[in-house]
């Protein structure tokens, strides 16, 4: 469904930056009705990637085909023709504030020509499916930030894509929404057989719903294979490392700072720990759930410096003894 063959990406030069290679030689094949995943640090070129299968962005060396065709030698109708059979999703929504949620959902099947009808058919079924049908009349700055990824999945399925590019399409949010999130991907795919294409950094998103995953590193695709078999196998050491992020999750992690906060404190805490992971720190949250005493506990591992970081940023909420560390 989707071929990347002999990929190069070079951002030429401008006046204050040197030019950047931002691809180098990617050559990937994903399968119709895979889910597949591609797993890198930040600047590793997952971006840059999955902006060239919808022909954001055209390749400097190399072909990408989807379904077929080749994305990079379409003239601009042919392209707006073609980006209609792929969805996208992102991980801040994108959502058009001013519109309610139907009729954001409304919205690519207005610019499609689809009659008034048609619209209204699709987007209460879409709504349905997607668990959203009472708050249609609501706006983007009255949902959660589960809610809203809902909106922005019904809008990337209504004109019927055959492929969804999801761009860290979780990272906003918290682990519970991220876990109903992936499941309602995890669905459409195996019901609508589309083919998801997903970029993140966390292992735990590859591990949850991928089929196969693509590992990157500086512009190039260093390890790739069924997801089970490099979780088991994994022979590049950055991909050792990814597993390890996992493989330490909710188990007692002896070498990791223990941070228990109220649930009433948690939409801060919550805020300050997706800073320190994106900063490179595992997050983990101990057994997944809030317990008896209303106290919900993470257990934080990374580098010093971001460790004393995060634990500063913590400081006033430890302070009012809403937050309770121990290592
Ligand atoms: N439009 C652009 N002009 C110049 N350089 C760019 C542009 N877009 C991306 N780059 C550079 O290309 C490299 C790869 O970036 P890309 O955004 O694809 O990485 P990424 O893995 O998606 O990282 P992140 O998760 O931080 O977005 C980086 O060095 C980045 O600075």
């Amino acid at each position: 469904m989707i071929e990347l063959k002999g990929i190069g990406k070079v951002f030429p030069a401008r006046r204050s930056s040197e030019a950047v290679r931002a691809l180098e030689n990617v050559n990937l094949k994903i399968g119709a009705g895979e889910i597949f995943g591609v797993i890198g640090r930040s600047g590793a070129g997952k971006s840059t990637l999955l902006r060239l299968v919808n022909g954001l962005e055209s390749p400097t060396e190399g072909s990408v085909q989807v379904d077929g065709r080749e994305i990079s030698r379409l003239s601009e109708a042919e392209l707006r023709a073609e980006r209609q059979k792929i969805g996208m999703i992102f991980q801040h929504f994108n959502l058009l504030w001013s519109r309610t949620v139907w009729q954001n959902v409304a919205f690519p099947l207005e610019v499609a020509g689809k009659s008034k009808a048609d619209i209204r058919k699709k987007v209460d079924y879409l709504l349905e499916r997607v668990g959203l049908s009472e708050r249609a009349d609501a706006y983007p700055a009255q949902l959660s930030g589960g809610q809203k990824q809902r909106v922005g999945i019904a809008r990337a399925l209504a004109n019927d894509p055959k492929v969804l590019l999801c761009d860290e399409a979780t990272s906003a949010l918290d682990p519970e929404t991220t876990s109903s999130i992936l499941q309602l991907l995890k669905e459409i795919n195996e019901e609508m057989g589309i083919t998801l294409l997903l970029i993140t950094h966390e292992m735990d998103v590859v591990q949850e719903i991928c089929h196969r995953m693509a590992v990157m590193e500086e512009g190039q695709v260093i390890e790739t294979g069924e997801v089970e078999q490099l979780f088991h196998h994994p022979t590049h050491p950055l991909t050792r490392q990814f597993v390890h992020q996992v493989e330490r999750a909710p188990a007692e992690s002896p070498s990791g700072v223990r941070i228990t906060c109220s649930s009433q404190s948690f939409p801060q805490v919550w805020g300050i720990l997706q800073t320190a992971k994106n900063n490179g720190v595992t997050v983990n949250m101990l057994g997944g759930e809030v317990s008896e005493e209303d106290q919900i506990t993470f257990v934080l591992d990374g580098a010093q410096e971001e460790m004393d970081r995060v634990l500063h940023s913590l400081e006033e909420y430890r302070l009012q003894g809403e937050v309770k560390s121990r290592v």
